[in-house]
């Protein structure tokens, strides 16, 4: 498998501003590590260390990831679009054919869901939100085969981007990978599960 995993995470402390008004600060990045967690371990059963990619401002992150045997990059920016072609570019430089970013914040995420996004019949595969608006994961074949658009509809925006490179497109909707943790009212329904 030529396919890097590249993960872009804002430090734990910072994360999920949006539950700001749920849970104090210590619980939030508390969560945060959490889910990391959670997904860094996920991908570490599909991915070989020396294919997964940290880019973060959080040193606590990178050297989680650094003690896996992983690949930990000092983040040179603050913008996740940023972050992610700062991946993209360290996995291209060693050999990345495909690459797969995965949000952070995924706590239902499971093995068979980041399978999904490996398996998808088509060049680029973006898997989006329960509001069917965002992104939570996007898989593009060959590397830098389209730019990130991260951000508010980012579903349209990698959809477009594809068009653009004359790239066939799939949208996968699984709930891993849909339940990302965005407002109080995801986080209650992930508590109730
Ligand atoms: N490296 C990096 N990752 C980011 C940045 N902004 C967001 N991310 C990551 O992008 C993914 C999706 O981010 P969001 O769902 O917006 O999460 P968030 O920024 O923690 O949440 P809010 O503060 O509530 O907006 C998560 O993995 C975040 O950690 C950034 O500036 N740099
Ligand atoms: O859809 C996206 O681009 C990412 O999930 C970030 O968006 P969000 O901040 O709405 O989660």
């Amino acid at each position: 498998m030529d396919t890097h995993l590249v993960l872009a995470v804002r430090p734990p402390e910072e994360g999920k501003s949006r539950l700001a008004a749920t849970i104090d600060s210590d619980q939030r990045s508390a969560l945060n590590y959490k889910m990391f967690r959670h997904v860094l371990k996920i991908g570490s059963e599909l991915f070989p260390p020396g294919q997964i990619i940290l880019v973060s401002r959080s040193a606590a992150l990178r050297d989680e990831v650094a003690a896996l045997g992983g690949h930990a990059l000092e983040e040179s920016g603050d913008d996740l679009n940023a972050a992610l072609e700062q991946g993209a570019a360290f996995a291209m430089g060693h050999g990345a054919g495909s690459l797969l970013s995965l949000s952070s914040d995924l706590p239902s995420l499971t093995v068979d869901d980041v399978r999904a996004m490996l398996d998808a019949p088509a060049p680029v595969a973006i898997a989006t939100d329960r509001l069917r608006t965002g992104t939570n994961a996007l898989r593009m074949r060959p590397a830098g085969a389209i730019p990130f658009r991260y951000g508010v509809d980012s579903l349209a925006a990698h959809l477009a981007a594809a068009t653009a490179a004359k790239l066939e497109a799939v949208v996968i909707e699984r709930p891993g990978l849909a339940g990302d943790i965005d407002t109080p009212a995801d986080l209650a329904e992930w508590r109730r599960r």
